[in-house]
């Protein structure tokens, strides 16, 4: 499959500090990739790369093979949206679109077009950015970065700010763009919405990447629960085949084995079984808290939060 954004061992150094770590991912069309990481990690960091703002230390960032700065009328093919308090107060927010549109030659009824899609009304749209509220910034952050429909878009924590409707509203709007075959790239805290909008994870801790694939996979439940007539009995076998096996939290074991070979030790062990099915889907919030469990500026109070 074409690949829309390629970030291949990049690395950026801001003097002895080490901001993003030999980081490389690819980001495909028709599909959301989410990139996560806690505060500091380097996102904005390596977005900021992406979009030729910032140079890196060493490796490469590519938009289909093409560095963002040597892309003619980039903002046509790449929708950039990286921090929404960074538009000019004193315009109004359909001046800032009109300023864009004829920046990139484009036909001033889009702006119209554009401001419907992110609901500012046309009062709201002759009202000067200082007076807008966070959210209404990323509705035109989000409508600046959508102005010349883009192949590719890139947003930076677009729903800080928004209420739930629009939350809402964004998760529509991006799944619809990467149906239409767009691809995005996009970093949120979040992670619910993630949860449910992104087809691909990457996940970065401390300028590293410390997991990354599709969503489903990475999600994905492994191990076997298992409950019996006789979990002590069951459980020691299974400790004897070699198997790590714990006392699950509403009864019976959870095991790192496969259903299949639980089944048959369980026969072995001439244990009836009541219940058996492969492990439960771990959540994004699990998974992300254990996977930058090092890199987080606060560590878990009580076991029971990831372990
Ligand atoms: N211009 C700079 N000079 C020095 N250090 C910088 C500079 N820009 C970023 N950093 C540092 O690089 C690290 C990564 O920052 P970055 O903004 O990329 O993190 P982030 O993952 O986007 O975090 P957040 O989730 O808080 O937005 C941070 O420690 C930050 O202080």
């Amino acid at each position: 499959m074409f690949i829309m954004i390629t970030v291949e061992h990049l690395t950026k150094r801001y003097g002895d500090y080490t901001a993003v770590n030999d980081v490389s991912f690819a980001c495909k069309p028709g599909r959301v990739t989410g990139f996560l990481g806690p505060n500091g990690a380097g996102k904005s960091t390596t977005m900021r790369i992406i979009a030729g703002l910032t140079p890196p230390t060493s490796g490469t960032a590519t938009i289909a093979g093409v560095n963002y700065r040597d892309i003619p009328n980039p903002a046509t093919q790449v929708g950039v949206l990286l921090d929404a308090s960074a538009q000019h107060a004193g315009r109004t927010g359909a001046e800032i679109l009109r300023l864009s549109a004829m920046t990139m030659g484009l036909d001033l009824t889009r702006v119209d077009e554009v401001l419907a899609w992110v609901s500012l009304t046309p009062e709201e749209a002759g009202r000067r950015v200082r007076n807008y509220s966070l959210g209404m910034r990323q509705r035109l952050g989000i409508a600046n970065a959508l102005l010349a429909n883009p192949k590719i878009l890139m947003l930076d924590e677009p729903a800080n700010g928004l209420d739930p409707a629009g939350i809402h509203w964004m998760r529509t709007l991006l799944r619809e763009y990467a149906d239409r075959g767009g691809t995005v790239l996009l970093s949120s805290h979040l992670l619910h919405e993630i949860e449910i909008i992104a087809d691909d994870l990457i996940v970065i801790g401390q300028g590293r990447i410390v997991a990354q694939g599709a969503k489903d996979e990475l999600l994905a439940g492994t191990g076997a629960h298992v409950k019996s007539t006789d979990d002590q009995t069951l459980g020691q076998a299974l400790v004897d085949a070699g198997f790590a096996a714990h006392p699950a939290q509403g009864g019976g074991i959870t095991v790192d084995a496969e259903p299949e070979q639980v089944g048959r030790i369980a026969l072995d062990s001439r244990v009836s079984l009541i219940e058996l099915r492969g492990g439960d889907n771990t959540n994004l919030e699990a998974m992300f808290l254990q996977l930058t469990e090092q890199t987080q500026r606060e560590q878990p109070v009580n076991q029971g939060v990831v372990r």
